[in-house]
């Protein structure tokens, strides 16, 4: 049994070493001649899976350690009969914990005391964007959710979604749909030059879904005028050769890591491997939990003297703070472009060790109920 997989799946050995031999390869350049005698192919997001790649190839099962599909060709698999496995919601809570740290610095920004006093409109709801509405509706922010497709299949429920456009008029507004083209509701520049300017100068726009889904040279072009709004973006158009006027113009610019928590990758191999583990008739003998390494801070401690909000954020912060991606990346604008995409995905790939605040025990001495509350929604775990 040889499995092909990209060099950037953690724990490849202690899940998948006793199911067959693994040959490790780049993701980014993977070849047809490197999977052709392949059972198994395991990929991330940045390895094309289609035609071109697998005709003629042994591979009899494909999975996706992400929870984006669109970098694979699912109907032509499916026509050749090769099952397919993606990770659905394995690092929501990682780009959960991304999306909060931003606003957290968006209000800090706007001299907000009260960071729950920010509208946010949410595109797209579904495991992210579901956990996100869920943490934001449990600390008392006013959430506006935008989720035609869910709109329509839920016609008859009680949950209420507002159009494209009200979403856009939110003090933050952040994007969590996969990518989509040629089908009702398709993504493909679902922000175009039109939408963008609608949202002024005190506004905040997030993009951690998928590059292609703003227009990016009408972003560029808003970016540039008197007027535009402050924007966060993760993820780029034609990554890894992303435009490097755009990171010049962007607030905070990160290289496609809001999913990529210890936790969020480890969940990533363990969804494949348990849908490998089934595809061929094997026990499931491993689970991520038991490979999660102690985290490097284990313990914060807030007396009764803790404001809600400061306490919050500082906690938040400490668990994971965008400022340090951002800088990350503008050292790597100089050099031409195909440097810069070389630097992109050595950031991706030595990205460091970053855990969810699950990992994190907050100790409260003396302080509120609704402080608890506020960390029990945000995943910390508690120590009154
Ligand atoms: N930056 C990162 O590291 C990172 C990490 C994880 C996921 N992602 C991206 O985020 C996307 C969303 O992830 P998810 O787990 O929530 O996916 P999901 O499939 O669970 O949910 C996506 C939601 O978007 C909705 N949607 C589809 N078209 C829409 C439209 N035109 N307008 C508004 N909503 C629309 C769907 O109905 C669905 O509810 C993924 O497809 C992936 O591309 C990025
Ligand atoms: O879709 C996803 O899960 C994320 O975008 C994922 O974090 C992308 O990471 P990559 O597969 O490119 O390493």
């Amino acid at each position: 049994m040889l499995i092909v997989a990209d060099e950037n799946i953690p724990l490849l050995d202690a899940f998948f070493g006793e199911v067959g031999e693994i040959r490790r390869v780049t993701g980014r350049t993977l070849t047809r001649e490197q999977v052709a005698d392949a059972d198994i192919l395991l990929v991330r997001s940045v390895t094309r899976v289609n035609r071109e790649l697998l005709e003629g190839s042994r591979v009899r099962f494909v999975g996706t350690a992400t929870i984006g599909t669109d970098h694979i060709d699912l109907a032509w698999l499916k026509a050749q009969g090769i099952r397919f496995a993606a990770a659905p919601g394995c690092n929501a809570s990682s780009v959960t914990e991304y999306v909060l740290s931003v606003i957290s610095l968006f209000a800090e920004r706007r001299g907000l005391d009260d960071w729950t006093a920010l509208s946010v409109g949410i595109v797209g709801v579904g495991n992210v964007g579901g956990e996100l509405a869920q943490v934001l509706d449990r600390l008392g922010f006013k959430v506006h959710l935008c989720d035609p497709p869910r709109e329509e299949r839920e016609a008859d429920l009680d949950q209420t979604f507002v159009s494209l456009e009200d979403a856009l008029d939110c003090d933050v507004v952040t994007l969590h749909t996969p990518l989509t083209r040629n089908q009702p509701h398709a993504t493909h520049h679902l922000l175009s030059e039109q939408h963008l300017a609608t949202i002024g100068a005190d506004q905040l726009l997030i993009n951690s879904g998928r590059g292609e889904v703003i227009d990016s040279t009408a972003l560029l072009h808003r970016l540039e005028q008197p007027d535009a709004p402050l924007v966060a973006l993760d993820v780029w158009e034609q990554e890894p050769a992303i435009n490097p006027g755009l990171v010049e113009k962007t607030w905070l610019a990160t290289p496609h890591i809001a999913g990529y928590s210890l936790e969020g990758k480890m969940q990533g191999t363990e969804m494949v491997y348990q849908a490998m583990c089934q595809f061929m008739g094997l026990p499931v003998r491993k689970k991520a939990g038991q490979f999660l390494p102690e985290p490097a801070l284990s313990k914060i401690s807030f007396t009764s003297a803790a404001e809600e909000d400061v306490a919050v954020r500082t906690a938040l912060l400490a668990c994971y703070d965008p400022r340090r991606d951002d800088a990350r990346l503008r050292l790597t604008l100089q050099g031409n472009s195909t440097e810069r995409a070389a630097e992109f995905d050595r950031l991706r790939r030595d990205y460091p060790v970053r855990r969810e605040c699950s990992s994190l025990k907050i100790q409260l001495k003396g302080t509120s109920k609704s402080l608890q509350d506020s960390f029990r929604a945000m995943g910390f775990k508690l120590k009154i």
